[in-house]
Order: structure tokens, then C-alpha cells, then sequence
């Protein structure tokens, strides 16, 4: 997970006809926060994700043992260092950023630099001197696919996995569901507290500092809502905020799935409300990894990495809320169709824009106008 800047031009996509990836752009914009090793320890404190993988490795010794693998995005090193000392006879860590040094220093320091060989460069540009039997690497963005690194992990996997290798993780899902919460009051509040800001300008019989500010008003609201109202909202939910069933949206298995398949992810959803006299604020999307291995060479044991609502605190991923504004009031037995689509934005390719239209049926027969938003995930 990195911090990209809102709206940021940064570069476009290089596969399938998009224009060619701006690379100085990409450093400035997606990588830079990746070189520090605050960023890398936000990750390593993720407990829930590092007891998957590490479970995913450990209890899988015979997918390692002996084998080559590719840490796609090494990072600190960790998942390199994990592969070596699960068995790996070769690990090549890959890292675009600075990071690689630390790496190499951690690799040096816990004994395995004979087996680990850090690589910096982007997986795009290097060239491995064989194939691999494995291809690790921690590639998800929130909602899985914010950052598009995944991209990333299909070029090295198209590029150097022998056939009959194996993925970690070897798949995807993202979910959506029905929410109650109050965090649409709070940016509702934040929202008109910023535009009475800006009404004081205005509406000043003077004019401000003796400049009339009100050609600015209608950009400004515009602006506002943009980042107020029409981002989505990092949350980690608790699970009492879902009122009904949450539904996949998108399915990948990470051996077979191609850029274009998650250039644009579409998807038409019914989502069942079990709970009486709430109100549907919002839609809130998740997804969850597997570590399965392939279907020629399967886990013993598979394990699941989560980043659904959770009780006991959940993942630095958290949730993407999705504010439904109005929001209507739902009761049992009433349902949502939800048709949504999230696509690349034209001005930044590892930033998404939604669109997101739902239709309340109710229990009792009526069909409540569709309702369509515009939302950035950013
Ligand atoms: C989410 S972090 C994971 C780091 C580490 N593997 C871990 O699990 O703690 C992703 C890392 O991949 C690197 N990265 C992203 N895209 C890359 C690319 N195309 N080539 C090389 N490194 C890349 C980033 O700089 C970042 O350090």
C-alpha cells in the first residue's frame, strides 16, 4: 500500500494499446514512499498479512525446497528471506527503490546471501539469468487493485515462471456490501464546514480584502465534493456495520488473469438486507487473497489472507467506504442491485474511478428510483 497524491499526473498504463508508462513520473508519484523504511515498517506491522504469508510459506515447505524463486517487490525482504530459509536453493528480490539497500543489509545480516540476490530495478526492466519456479510477492492495493502493481506481477510471471509454477498468492477476490455508518455525517459535516469557509468570503457586503470571491464559489464546491463527498473513505469497519450479505464482485486466479481483465472491473451485484430500520449510508468493498499453489502442484495447506470487517482490528488495507448519497432507509428482506464499474483513471493509471448506480427493491414489492455516483478511490 502506498500514499499516492490525489489527483496526481502520474504515468499512464503501458499494456494494451494505453499510452507508455512515464517512468520519472511513476518514481515521483507511486515509488518514492516505498524507499523509506517508515512506509516498508507500516507493512511489517501488519500482523494479519504477515501471519498469512508466513503461514502461506512455512506450511508449504515443499513448494520452496529446492526451488527458484521471484519476490516481486521485495521491499524490506522479508518474503525473500522467508523463501530462503523455507528451503529455496535461489531467491531473486526484486525492488525498484533505495529499499533494495536495507534489503540486501537484512539479507547479509540474517545469514542467507549466499541463496538471496537483491536486485533494484523495476520487474518491467530486469533480466533474470533463468526461469523461476516461483513468483512471490505482496502486490495489493487497497481494494486489491488501487496502485495496479498487480500489472507488475503479470509481466514477471508471463516473462520468467516455468510452466507448471506456482503463484503466491494465487488468488483474488474483491467484495462489496451494504453498510450503515456515520461516516458519511462526519464528511457531510467536514464537507459544509469547509464551504461556509468559503461562503464567508462571499457573502461579506464588503468585498474580501476588496476582491468579489464569488467567480470562484462554483469551482470550489466542485473541488469540494470531489474530495469531500466523492472519495471513497479508509476505514476499518466493524462487522455490526454490515446490514446484509456481501457479494464478490471480481474473482482472479493470479496464474491465468491478464491486465485487461483488471483494467476495468464490472460487475452487477444483489445484495440482501437483513436488518430492520436502518439506512444504506454506504457500500463498503474488500478483498481477500488465497495461497492455494496450482491445481498440479497444491498447497498442503492453503491459507487465506482477510481484509474483511473485523472485530479485532483488521488490516492496514482497512475497507473503502463508499458514501450512498441519499441514503435510503432499508429494512429485512429488502434488497440492493448494485452495477459497478471501476476503471483506471486517465490521469494517474494506479488510481481508480467507480461508478457506482444502486436500486432499492423493497420487501413489499416497490422499486425505488436507481440512483448513479461518481467515486475516486485514491
Ligand atoms: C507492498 S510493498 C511489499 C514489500 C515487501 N514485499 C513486503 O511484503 O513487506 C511493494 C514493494 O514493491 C515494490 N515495487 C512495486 N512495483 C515494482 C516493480 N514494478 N518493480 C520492482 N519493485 C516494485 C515497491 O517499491 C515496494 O517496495
Amino acid at each position: 500500500m502506498a500514499s499516492l497524491p490525489n489527483g496526481a499526473a502520474a504515468a499512464s498504463s503501458a499494456a494494451g494499446g494505453a499510452p507508455p508508462v512515464d517512468k520519472e513520473v511513476d518514481f515521483a508519484n507511486y515509488f518514492c514512499t516505498y524507499a523509506y523504511l517508515y512506509h516498508q515498517k507500516e507493512m511489517l506491522c501488519d500482523r494479519v498479512r504477515m501471519d498469512a504469508y508466513h503461514s502461506a510459506v512455512f506450511r508449504n515447505p515443499h513448494h520452496f525446497r529446492g526451488k527458484v524463486v521471484l519476490d516481486v517487490g521485495t521491499g524490506s525482504g522479508i518474503l525473500a528471506i522467508w523463501s530462503a530459509q523455507a528451503g529455496a536453493r535461489k531467491v531473486y528480490a526484486v525492488e525498484a527503490t533505495n529499499v533494495a539497500e536495507h534489503a540486501r543489509e537484512l539479507v547479509r545480516a540474517n545469514g542467507v546471501a549466499d541463496i538471496v540476490e537483491v536486485i533494484q530495478g523495476t520487474m518491467e526492466d530486469i533480466v533474470l539469468p533463468e526461469k523461476v519456479d516461483v513468483i512471490i510477492s505482496e502486490w495489493m492495493g487497497y481494494y486489491l487493485l488501487r496502485e495496479s502493481m498487480f500489472d507488475s506481477v503479470i509481466c514477471a510471471r508471463d516473462r520468467w515462471l516455468n510452466p507448471g509454477g506456482v503463484m503466491y498468492p494465487s488468488h483474488a477476490r474483491m467484495w462489496l456490501a451494504p453498510i450503515r455508518s456515520g461516516l458519511g455525517d462526519k464528511k457531510m459535516e467536514d464537507f459544509e464546514i469547509a464551504m461556509n469557509d468559503w461562503n464567508h468570503f462571499v457573502e461579506d457586503t464588503q468585498a474580501y480584502y476588496g476582491v468579489n470571491m464569488n467567480a470562484l464559489t462554483k469551482a470550489y464546491r466542485a473541488e469540494h465534493e470531489k474530495f469531500y463527498l466523492k472519495s471513497s473513505i479508509w476505514n476499518n469497519l466493524h462487522p455490526n456495520q454490515l446490514i446484509g450479505q456481501p457479494a464478490v464482485v471480481k474473482e482472479m486466479d493470479c496464474l491465468t488473469a491478464t491486465v485487461e481483465e483488471i483494467r476495468e472491473v464490472r460487475a452487477q451485484v444483489t445484495l440482501p438486507i437483513n436488518q430492520d430500520r436502518t439506512r444504506l449510508a454506504a457500500l463498503a468493498g474488500w478483498f481477500d487473497v488465497h495461497f492455494r499453489g496450482s491445481k498440479q502442484n497444491p498447497a498442503v495447506e492453503e491459507v487465506e489472507l482477510n481484509t474483511a470487517p473485523d472485530e479485532n482490528g483488521g488490516t492496514h488495507w482497512g475497507q473503502q467506504v463508499f458514501l450512498m448519497t441519499p441514503s435510503p432507509r432499508v429494512n429485512e428482506g429488502d434488497s440492493v442491485n448494485v452495477s459497478f464499474s471501476m476503471v483506471r483513471s486517465k490521469e494517474n493509471h494506479r488510481l481508480m474511478d467507480m461508478d457506482i448506480t444502486y436500486e432499492l427493491h423493497e420487501a413489499s414489492g416497490r422499486k425505488l428510483p436507481a440512483v448513479a455516483t461518481k467515486i475516486f478511490l485514491e
